[in-house]
């Protein structure tokens, strides 16, 4: 057969971390690819690592000669900043591309964007997918969890590639078409948003063991590693034990002592957060994840403020390490929870019609929030939320029921000697607003009434009433 009758199943562009990740998955998985790069130079540096897997891989610096190298229909996968080089890639390759092609956003982009994208070609004859990818490098190389907004035609293209390369949740695949246009990218954005929620629980487990029960960092990741098997087991605990047992080379230090503790940001968590403002929720626990990360880089007010601030502290017990675990597993579940109701309250914005219970089956493996609790929570979810809400599910009402403690006296214990829990404590007051019938808003109508006029509903009458207020 002549070489130019070889046409490859999928293009790939951007082999960078994850773009080279994702086609060395792809040919393993016997598809043939066409990859390119800006920098060509970086083509000839991958494709020995593809050399001898069950698919082709050929390598194209030219964009014209990459896209012809691609079956029609083309799928063709973009693994780069989904910011303005996203948008550069497609006016390169648009021109390129015949009627019923699909390129794929696969990185994270603003939900936003890939609406704006997806219009922008809407009548064009080519198809725009936004597709979130979660697992990093090591997900993209062997299974990923993918979460996918597009057209059906182009799902019907990428299906059968998408599900053999995907991470496995006891055989099921973890990609799934959830919507159109920005509905893959929106899930993905709240699965960071969850992500980081998630990690900034875990940053203040530690430093309650690091600083108030005087723990070294080998201490405390025996105590993370002990609760790899456990109800909190998931692949940021892993890591996070994984962490703290590794040495830094150069000074035989423990490495998270040698890091400093400013955590970088690339726009995520924001976005899942002015999202859900925006459609009125809160996600407090990502915000306060969010904030947290925010303040770190503020190091040098820090250790200035450490010396001028009186924290005023109180005698307290500090927790054990099962009322440590406990505070994780409540929090997660309402980290989660409210996650699932930002979810909720997009589908019902854009009219995508998610599938909550399938989002969280593909969450299950190959994504940086896998966790034990993800399979419970995709029953609890496919049993129907009461209410709409993943904290009264029965499942995880009982498991609220017996952690809560946990987390009340971790709160309790960091509040009174100094250290800093924003997301467990909003998770906390989360749970403890929902779970009160008559809050505290009728004093906000009183003050807003008071002096704005605004007026307020009353308990025992109808219609919009105001007060006849001392003045
Ligand atoms: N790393 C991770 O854990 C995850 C990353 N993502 C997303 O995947 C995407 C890729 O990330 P990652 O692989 O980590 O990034 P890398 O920095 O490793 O690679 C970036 C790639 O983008 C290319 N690129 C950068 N600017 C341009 C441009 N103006 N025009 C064309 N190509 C360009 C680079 O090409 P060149 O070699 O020429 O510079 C390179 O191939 C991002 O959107 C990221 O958000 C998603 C999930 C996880
Ligand atoms: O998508 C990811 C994981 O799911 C990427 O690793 C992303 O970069 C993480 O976000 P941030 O860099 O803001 O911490």
């Amino acid at each position: 057969m002549a070489q130019q009758e070889i046409r490859a199943q999928i293009g790939v562009y951007g082999l960078g971390t994850m773009g080279s990740a994702l086609a060395l998955n792809l040919a393993d998985h016997g598809f043939d690819v066409a990859v390119s790069n800006r920098e060509a130079d970086w083509i000839d540096a991958f494709l020995p690592e593809a050399a001898g897997l069950s698919g082709n891989v050929t390598g194209h610096a030219d964009l014209a000669d990459f896209v012809a190298a691609i079956a029609s229909p083309r799928t063709i996968l973009f693994m780069i900043p989904s910011t303005k080089p996203m948008d550069m890639m497609i006016d390169a390759i648009t021109p390129l591309l015949s009627d019923g092609d699909t390129i794929i956003d696969g990185g994270n982009a603003d939900f936003n964007d890939t609406r704006r994208r997806s219009a922008a070609l809407e009548g064009t004859g080519i198809h725009f997918v936004g597709m979130g990818v979660s697992g990093g490098e090591e997900g993209a190389r062997n299974g990923p969890s993918m979460m996918v907004g597009g057209s059906d035609h182009s799902w019907a293209q990428l299906k059968p590639m998408a599900e053999a390369i995907a991470a496995k949740f006891h055989g099921d695949p973890c990609v799934a078409h959830l919507g159109p246009d920005g509905a893959g990218h929106f899930v993905k954005t709240v699965h960071n948003g969850i992500e980081y929620a998630d990690m900034q629980m875990i940053a203040e487990v530690y430093g309650l063991m690091r600083d108030q029960a005087g723990m070294d960092a080998g201490q405390i990741g025996q105590v993370f590693d002990g609760w790899r098997e456990g109800p909190v087991a998931s692949y940021l605990i892993d890591i996070t034990a994984k962490a703290l047992a590794s040495t830094d080379a150069g000074t035989g230090q423990p490495i998270v002592d040698v890091i400093r503790d400013q955590a970088g940001q690339k726009g995520t968590g924001r976005w899942t957060l002015i999202e859900a403002l925006k459609m009125g929720q809160s996600a407090s626990t990502i915000e306060a994840a969010v904030g947290a990360r925010g303040w770190s880089s503020e190091g040098d007010v820090r250790r200035a403020a450490q010396a001028l601030l009186d924290p005023a502290t109180q005698p307290a017990d500090i927790p054990g390490t099962d009322d440590m675990e406990n505070a994780l597993l409540a929090a997660r579940i309402l980290g989660h929870a409210q996650g699932f109701r930002v979810l909720s309250a997009a589908s019902a914005e854009f009219n995508w019609d998610l599938d909550l219970a399938r989002i969280a089956e593909i969450w299950r493996a190959g994504c940086i929030i896998r966790s034990a609790l993800l399979d419970e929570f995709a029953g609890a979810v496919r049993a129907g939320l009461p209410h709409g809400h993943l904290i009264l599910a029965p499942a995880m009402r009982t498991r609220l029921t017996a952690a809560l403690p946990g987390l009340r006296r971790v709160v309790a214990a960091a509040a009174l000697s100094g250290q800093p829990v924003p997301a467990l404590s909003a998770a906390l007051a989360w749970h403890d607003t929902m779970a009160l019938g008559r809050g505290t808003a009728n004093m906000i109508q009183a003050q807003r009434d008071y002096f704005g006029a605004h007026g307020f509903e009353r308990m025992d009458q109808d219609g919009a009433h105001h007060g006849d207020w001392l003045r």
